[in-house]
């Protein structure tokens, strides 16, 4: 969306378009410093995406799309009307810089459904216009979702979520604090508490920093300190995002996930799952072919710029885990919500595909 750049971002901008230059909040650095990167072409956008300077399933699709268009107006600038196969190249390092989050393969694969509309002429204009329908779209149905999330709950209840699935995370709203927010807005949100996240602490970081711009209660807490939070019993919901959720309903999301879905079990609470369809990968049968991310363990060895374990310590790092659909009360889209997700229930949800 052509916007003039306010001076430090908001929630709301993860991604802005503005002049044919992409700017993405630098989320590795919220909330001490809220700076844009400035950013011109795809390598870079793809970069910013390895790096987490953006995150968040459908933000990094957002990202992406505005990558491609930085690819075709280069590919166009150095091939003229053989643009269409100098721009392969960008598009195969935009797709290789994380491999969970569906949304980034959706993405990419719209952008090549026009890509292969366009004839050889200059695609940028289209490829720009493409961008902003998926940033302008994703953010609608965050309000949607929200809306549909927030009917469910039934009562004014505590809530317990994890990482951040806010709206820095997407093209505007959020979709697990889209929820939230909208839930708030109908008085029935106690408190949110808000998982820190180790080890990018995108709870700590970003959760707390969105709901305290919008003035809705929020208490911070150390992952391990859900169990006996659940246990209180003030706890109606919890409610997270999703990185990808499978053709079952199986759901891949921030490590920890699915420890927070069997407490929730355990303890008789609703588990929501808030997520557009652009999540939904009906290529997958199960959570078992998602392909979870390993990142440097050097992340969990350190916290910031301070060294934790012993010099030699090996670590484990997956960033996602798998939560079987049977743990999950409902997947909220903005197509429809799905109560106790099935494949059957999930390609009704889908129109049939595959049917
Ligand atoms: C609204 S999707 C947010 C989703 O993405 C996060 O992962 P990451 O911060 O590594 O991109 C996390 O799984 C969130 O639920």
């Amino acid at each position: 969306m052509e916007t003039t750049i306010p001076t430090v971002p908001t929630p709301d901008d993860a991604a802005l378009w503005h002049e044919g230059v992409l700017y993405l909040a630098d989320q590795r650095l919220l909330p001490d410093r809220a700076e844009f990167l400035r950013l011109t072409d795809a390598g870079a956008v793809a970069d910013s995406i390895r790096a987490m300077v953006v995150r968040g399933a459908p933000a990094i699709g957002v990202a992406a799309a505005y990558g491609v268009a930085l690819a075709g107006r280069d590919a166009y600038a150095a091939a003229g009307g053989g643009w269409k196969a100098a721009i392969e190249s960008d598009l195969a390092r935009l797709a290789a810089s994380r491999p969970t989050a569906v949304n980034l393969f959706w993405a990419i694969d719209r952008m090549r459904r026009l890509i292969a509309r366009l004839d050889e002429r200059d695609p940028f204009p289209a490829l720009v216009d493409e961008a902003l329908a998926i940033h302008a779209e994703d953010r609608a149905a965050n309000r949607v979702i929200g809306d549909l999330g927030a009917a469910l709950i039934e009562a004014r209840t505590d809530i317990i979520t994890h990482c951040n699935a806010g709206a820095i995370a997407t093209g505007g709203y959020g979709t697990a604090l889209g929820v939230i927010r909208s839930a708030y807005a109908a008085g029935k949100v106690g408190r949110v508490f808000a998982d820190e996240t180790r080890p990018w602490m995108q709870g700590a970081r970003l959760t707390a920093w969105e709901l305290m711009h919008d003035g809705i209660p929020v208490t911070l807490q150390a992952d391990g300190a859900a169990a006996s939070l659940m246990a209180g019993r003030s706890v109606g919901w919890v409610i997270v995002g999703s990185d990808r959720i499978a053709a079952n309903g199986d759901v891949a999301n921030k490590i920890g996930t699915y420890g927070l879905a069997i407490l929730a079990k355990h303890h008789g609470i609703k588990f929501m799952v808030a997520a557009p369809t652009s999540t939904i990968d009906l290529e997958v049968a199960s959570g078992r072919e998602i392909p979870i991310e390993e990142r440097d363990p050097d992340e969990l060895l350190s916290c910031g710029e301070r060294r934790l374990a012993p010099a030699g310590c090996v670590a484990r790092n997956p960033v996602f885990d798998v939560t079987p659909a049977e743990l999950v009360d409902a997947i909220v889209t903005e197509r429809g919500v799905v109560l106790r997700p099935t494949k059957e229930k999930i390609r009704a949800l889908m129109g049939g595909w595959g049917l």
